[in-house]
């Protein structure tokens, strides 16, 4: 499945039984030439806390606490697939309990609305060792230059850089060293984003873990919090990806939502002696 081209492999817990050894899993699926290919392994699982519980690895195997491409893909396949037949559910993740509600067209979810909760703006829960609640244009020292960053957390962390146009030597010279600056105790995902006008951004994204991706939900809505929180969007911005558009808003409530696709592309088998 996709959300925006942010593409996972996606298991239905439900039904399958994993190795103990996840991390080298998600490392074996995403593999693009050996593998299936993906951005990284989502599980769907059974939990009595909420009608399912979402489980994200990314493609070098480490787990991130949250993931919004994900959440709207998972919601689809439960409602798609009779696990949670409901247009809102109720879905445990690594940031707690959130709510999505599905756009249903001929039986199956097409969109996706998804409560993204509270950003996490103290630093030091973000994680990061950069000043601010949240850090708001710090120095941040790269190779050959400091950048301008501000950071969030949609429950896994982000560093935003705002640019004049986005280009590869960002995403793909900046990018990795920003995902492992010592700054970043957990690492970090690293956005960079052009602002179009008060209700319009682009964004491009190197994610921990994965590198370039389509697309980032959680890493969108920490950029529209970055926006809002510098002066530079209202609180409803519009985000152009490289997969794909995401809407999002900064309610006055404090909760950001996320509207967006999601896709489920084929279903296959893996054979786990691989
Ligand atoms: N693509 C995901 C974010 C994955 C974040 C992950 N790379 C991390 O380690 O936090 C999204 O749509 O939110």
């Amino acid at each position: 499945m996709h959300g925006a081209g942010n593409d996972y492999v996606y298991v239905n817990c439900f039904e399958e039984s994993l190795p103990e050894d996840l991390p080298s899993l998600a490392r074996q699926v995403s593999d693009r030439h050996t593998g299936i290919g993906g951005d990284g392994l989502i599980l769907i699982c059974p939990t009595d806390e909420a009608d399912v519980q979402m489980r994200m690895f990314n493609a070098d195997g480490s787990e991130s606490e949250m993931c919004g491409n994900g959440i709207r893909c998972v919601a689809k396949y439960a409602y798609d697939h009779g696990i949670a037949p409901r247009e809102e559910m109720k879905i445990l993740t690594g940031n707690g309990i959130l709510t999505v509600q599905l756009t249903v067209e001929n039986q199956k979810a097409t969109q996706v609305r998804v409560n993204m909760g509270k950003p996490i703006l103290e630093a030091s829960k973000i994680p990061t060792k950069l000043e601010g609640a949240p850090p708001l244009r710090q120095p941040l020292d790269v190779v050959g230059k400091t950048l301008e960053v501000t950071c969030v957390s949609m429950g896994n962390p982000h560093c935003v850089t705002f640019v004049d146009e986005i280009t590869d030597e960002w995403v793909h010279g900046v990018g990795p060293q920003v995902e492992v600056h010592p700054a970043f105790p957990n690492r970090v995902n690293a956005e960079f984003i052009q602002i179009v006008s008060p209700r319009e951004m682009i964004m491009r994204v190197w994610e921990r873990g994965s590198g370039e991706t389509q697309a980032c939900g959680t890493g969108a809505c920490a950029s529209a919090v970055a926006a809002v929180l510098n002066g530079l969007t209202e609180r409803t911005v519009l985000c152009h990806l490289p997969g794909g558009d995401l809407a999002l808003e900064w309610a006055e409530s404090g909760e950001v939502y996320m509207t967006g696709p999601a896709t489920e592309v084929f279903s296959g088998e893996w054979p786990l002696e691989n």
